[in-house]
């Protein structure tokens, strides 16, 4: 088969997505008019016209607007089940996804109706399609930490069903550092942590959040390329950067495809891996990433393959998951030949 249909059908694991990213223009319409709930737009022409954005702020005022959408547990379920089905559509074999609490407790939603919708359809999912599934709490860096560590302890009555958090938001001039105790608690809890960095901040950031915060991964990471000594610290260490290629586009994080950072964070080893981000609003899936860069970079079969094992190791998952999910891979493999 071809190199791309190649990339589409290798099974991989989806580790950067945020659950409200995933909302579909006829979703989110579907959703207001269930809910009474009025939005600037009325057909999916229109609010896809309104997907342009200059930079990270101009999307998160949108993507914090869409939120009004959910307000009920079944809203939840909905767009859970609907993004993985349509990840499982891409091979995706185990997604770990973002949900923004502050998001929807600031719009008076509950725990109840964010958790357990979600958590049923990943029920769901795994039940009809095979596919596993994890939740971590997006914490927004633009708020204060008190209110992170609030969010904290709210959740714990959900502790052993969450993955864990990450940190996300608007991040120029909201340093991680910021964020030290609450990620110290998470830790002692036994959530894994992650937290975007280097997607518009400075690689000073991928550092402060590998030092200061001791995350597990590094969401986007691109600036990390600015600092050699960081760069050599991150391919020792083995902390995985979930890059998003067309988010960073849409962002004008990136220039381009061809001249990406996933280029040259290939060539030093550092540990890639390749996500969607914000599916519904950069118009772009898991596949359509990977398919994007393979042809772009003129990824080779062993690097297209590297990329799914890379997905597989850097996620939050028990090593007996993890070697049964390598070997989903290696047996891909085995039976599947790219034509020249
Ligand atoms: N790309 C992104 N960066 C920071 N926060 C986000 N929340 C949702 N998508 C995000
Ligand atoms: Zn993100």
């Amino acid at each position: 088969m071809l190199i791309e249909e190649f990339c589409r059908q290798m099974p991989k694991a989806e580790l950067h997505v945020h659950l409200e990213g995933t909302i579909e223009p006829d979703m989110l319409l579907r959703l207001a008019n269930r809910n009474d709930i009025a939005l600037p737009w009325e057909n999916e022409q229109q609010v896809r016209e309104a997907y342009h954005f200059t930079c990270l702020q101009d999307f998160l005022t949108l993507f914090y607007n869409g939120c009004r959408v959910l307000t009920r547990a079944d809203d939840f379920y909905d767009i859970t089940l609907a993004y993985l089905k349509r990840a499982k559509d891409d091979n995706v074999i185990h997604a770990e996804m973002f949900l923004s609490p502050q998001s929807h407790l600031a719009n008076r939603v509950g725990w109840n109706e964010m958790l357990d919708g979600t958590l049923a359809a990943m029920a769901a999912a795994q039940h009809d399609w095979g596919i596993t599934s994890g939740v971590l709490l997006g914490l927004q860096r633009h708020r204060s930490e008190q209110e992170a560590i609030d969010i904290l302890r709210e959740a714990m009555p959900w502790r052993d069903k969450l993955l864990g958090i990450g940190l996300g938001g608007a991040e120029q001039g909201n340093p991680p550092r910021k964020f030290e105790r609450v990620f110290r608690k998470a830790k002692s809890y036994g959530f894994y942590l992650t937290a975007h960095a280097g997607e518009e901040g400075p690689a000073e950031y991928v550092r402060e959040s590998i030092e200061r915060l001791g995350v597990d991964r590094i969401d986007h990471g691109n600036a990390c390329l600015d600092d050699p000594a960081l760069v050599a610290h991150l391919v020792e260490s083995g902390i995985a950067l979930t890059v998003c290629p067309l988010s960073n586009l849409r962002l004008n994080v990136e220039s381009s495809l061809k001249e990406h950072s996933l280029n040259k964070m290939l060539k030093k080893d550092l540990k890639v891996t390749i996500n969607s981000d914000d599916p519904a609003y950069f118009n772009g899936y898991i596949n359509d990433n990977l398919v994007a860069c393979q042809q772009a970079l003129s990824l080779t079969e062993q690097q297209c393959l590297m990329l799914g094992r890379n997905s597989i190791e850097a996620a939050f998952l028990d090593t007996n998951q993890k070697n049964q999910y390598f070997g989903v891979i290696d047996k891909f493999a085995a039976h599947t030949a790219v034509t020249p």
